[in-house]
């Protein structure tokens, strides 16, 4: 069984205070994009896991499509052995939730393979445990998410009719490093609100709080911000806690000369 996991872009990103666990509040808007991984499953006599593509940083039982295996195989001790093959294409360390799409979409899959008969919310609740990220792609559609960023509202967000963009500048985030730098507050106005707002808004009242101190340190991503917005677009950030950057365009733009320095993808 092939499936194809996507990435998202997280559009505004407040975090709003620091929680007793170690976490971080947050409110952000996760929107799916088309950029895929390649995840196959074989049934196997013993547990394997090999990966093409981009090179993914750890060995095997870092990867959160194995950890997701052990997860499973403690409620379903039944569970066959399995060989995993991940070919690797969304950037890594990017803020685009790579990693946690693998794991939602291997949950995904080993429920439908071996028909597990798991409800979306019980696939939410194992996908929580391997990261605040992951639980998002399960169902996979844009969201207005709170409090880790794993609880979610439903919103109506349609960007099919306009062209987004994608610069991965040469830098790699830690997630965890980008929180340390964040000092947390509280937003005046929320999210779920100004994201009904036109689009041509967004740049002057939605922000990413990573932005600050990342930007402070690594000013080529900030330059690939302003490059976008050069271009035209209608909005851009940086998702996440980067270094990926997306930028939203009325029509489809022309980024030549970014590619000379970063890798573009185009209507994502
Ligand atoms: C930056 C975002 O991608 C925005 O969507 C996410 O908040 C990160 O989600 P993720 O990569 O799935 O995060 P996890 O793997 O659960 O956590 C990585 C690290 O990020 C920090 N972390 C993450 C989520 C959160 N709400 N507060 C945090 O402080 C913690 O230090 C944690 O150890
Ligand atoms: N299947 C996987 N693909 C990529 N990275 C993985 C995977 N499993 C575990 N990891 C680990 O997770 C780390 C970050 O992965 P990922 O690319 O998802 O981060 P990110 O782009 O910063 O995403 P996020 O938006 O969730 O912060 C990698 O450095 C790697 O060690």
């Amino acid at each position: 069984m092939i499936v194809f996991p996507n990435a998202k872009i997280n559009i505004g990103l407040n975090i709003t205070a620091r929680r007793p666990d170690g976490y971080h509040d947050l409110e952000t808007v996760f929107y799916p994009l088309k950029i895929n991984d390649v995840l196959e499953v074989i049934e196997a006599n013993e547990l394997s896991f090999e990966s093409t593509g981009l090179e993914i940083p750890g060995d095997m039982d870092d990867n959160l499509c194995v950890e997701g295996y052990h997860l499973l195989k403690k409620d379903f001790p039944k569970l066959p052995p399995v060989k995993i093959h991940l070919h690797k294409n969304i950037p890594i360390g990017a803020g685009l939730g790579g990693g946690s799409s693998d794991a939602a979409f291997f949950i995904k899959l080993m429920n439908d393979k071996f028909s597990l008969e798991l409800s979306s919310d019980a696939m939410m609740e194992y996908a929580r445990k391997l990261g605040a990220d992951c639980a998002f792609f399960i169902e996979n559609k844009p969201v207005f998410a709170f409090e880790k960023g794993d609880e979610f509202e439903e919103v109506k967000l349609d960007l099919s009719g306009y062209h987004i963009a994608l610069v991965m500048p040469d830098e790699h985030v830690s997630t965890a490093e980008a929180y340390r730098g964040v000092k947390p507050a509280p937003v005046s106005e929320t999210l779920y609100d100004l994201i009904k707002t036109p689009i041509a808004n967004w740049k002057r009242t939605i922000k990413n709080d990573f932005e600050g101190h990342i930007f402070r340190d690594r000013p080529a991503i900030r330059g690939v911000k302003a490059e976008l917005y050069e271009h035209g677009a209608l909005y851009a950030s940086m998702s996440g806690s980067g270094a990926s950057v997306f930028g939203i365009f009325e029509a489809e733009p022309d980024l030549k000369n970014m590619e000379e320095n970063y890798q573009v993808f185009y209507n994502v």
